[in-house]
Formats: C-alpha cells, structure tokens, sequence
C-alpha cells in the first residue's frame, strides 16, 4: 500500500532555489526542513537568540498546521546555532513552544549558516496518528465492495472525530463570559480561513469546505449557547 504524500510551502526564497519544501508528511511521518529565522521577505528578524529561534519555531508550527496538526505531534527538534554560548536564548524559546509536549532535541553549533546574520536553524520531525492504515489505497481497491468499505471505514472517523469536537465546544461554554464570545466571530473568521487553506492543501474545493464548516460551526454555537445559557 503507497503512503499519502502531502508538500507545504512557507514560500522561503531557498525553497525554489535549491529544490525543496518547507514540510513533508508521509504517511504518517512529517519533517520539516531546516529552517530559518526569517520574515516574509526573507530578510533574518532581529540579532537577537531568543528571538531567531522564536522566528524558525513560528515557521514550523505554521507549516504542521498547514498540515493538520501542531507542535504537540513534534518527536525530534534539531538546532543548529552558530554561538552556541547563547543556548539559554534558545532553549528558552523552544521551551515556550515545546514545555507541555517535549520532544527529543539536539542543540549543536555549525560554523556557520546560509546568512552570516543568522544565529539558529532548526529542523523538526512530527508523527501524527496513521488512521487509515486499515484500508486499501484508492487505486488498489478491487470492486465497489472494496471502495465502500473504505468510505465507511473514513466516514465513521469523521463522525467519531466530529463527536469529539463537540466535547470541546461544550467544554469552551465555562470560559465564555456572554453570548458574543461564545459566538466568537473573529475566531471564526479565521478558522474559516485556515480550513479553507487545509481544503486546498487536500485538493478539495475551498468555498465547499467552508460552506461545511459554517453549517458545522453554526449547529456547535447553538449547542455552545444551549450549555452557556444553562450554566448562567
Ligand atoms: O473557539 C471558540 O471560541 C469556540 O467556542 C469553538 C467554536 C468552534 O466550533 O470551533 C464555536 C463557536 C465560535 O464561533 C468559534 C469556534
């Protein structure tokens, strides 16, 4: 059975020039490249440790949620520094992103970085769960009987994961202070747009995603009202 291979940008000036991408998962395996304390224009952020390694970490989580997961799925950081007598700097951050799900790490000095301004690269390797591993691959199924299996089989996990999304909704009621935050419209907005990205990174229709997602969305905020409004 082949294993899904999906690619993420971060739009690094390097990633064309030299022939790579910022992410990879395969499967369910992701590595993230090495990657660099860069803004936008890929000028380095500050001369500042903490900050640069802040910078490479905002990157990476980034390029795992473009993936569908986060920091929490990261099992090994690597950290490549160029005065590695600034290890407190940069630990500090990646202890910011990683305290409550500590990966394995390694910290090591280079001689030197693609930009002598540059202080810290760091690269990361994430596992996420392999759900699909019980059924065949699309191209391999052998009749219908085979691909409605697999529809089921992807469905029931959908709905089961559905299921478990409401528990958080429900949960978020007891920090919510009036009817506004639990309808929380700016936080919606922006997970429209991040779903939207998800859609297109899957090769799914964008605007059919988040139609899904604001018949969803709207079902959970009643729920959310429904359990708010009973606490009161
Ligand atoms: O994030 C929140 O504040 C929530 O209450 C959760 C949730 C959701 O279903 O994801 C629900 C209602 C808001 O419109 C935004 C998001």
């Amino acid at each position: 059975m082949t294993q899904p291979i999906q690619r993420v940008s971060s739009g690094a000036p390097w990633e064309a020039q030299v022939g790579y991408c910022r992410a990879m998962q395969v499967g369910d395996q992701i590595h993230v490249s090495g990657t660099a304390p860069v803004d936008a224009q890929g000028q380095v952020v500050s001369a500042d440790g903490y900050t640069q390694a802040h910078r490479c970490l905002e990157i990476i989580q980034a390029a795992l949620q473009d993936l569908g997961t986060d920091t929490h799925a990261v099992v090994r950081t690597r950290m490549f520094v160029t005065d590695i007598t600034q290890w407190q700097q940069f630990s500090q951050a990646h202890q910011e992103f990683f305290g409550a799900h500590p990966p394995v790490t390694t910290m090591v000095q280079v001689s030197a970085l693609i930009d002598p301004a540059m202080l810290i690269e760091i690269e990361a390797d994430a596992v996420v769960p392999a759900d699909s591993a019980a059924i065949l691959d699309a191209q391999d199924c052998r009749d219908m009987t085979d691909i409605r299996d697999a529809i089921d089989h992807l469905d029931a996990q959908v709905i089961a994961l559905l299921g478990q999304r409401f528990e958080y909704v429900k949960a978020a009621a007891k920090f919510k202070t009036d009817a506004h935050s639990v309808q929380a419209p700016e936080r919606l907005k922006k997970m429209l747009a991040q779903r939207r990205q998800w859609a297109e990174n899957a090769g799914l229709e964008p605007d059919v995603i988040e139609q899904l997602y604001c018949n969803l969305v709207q079902y959970f905020i009643n729920a959310e009202l429904d359990h708010w409004r009973s606490s009161q």
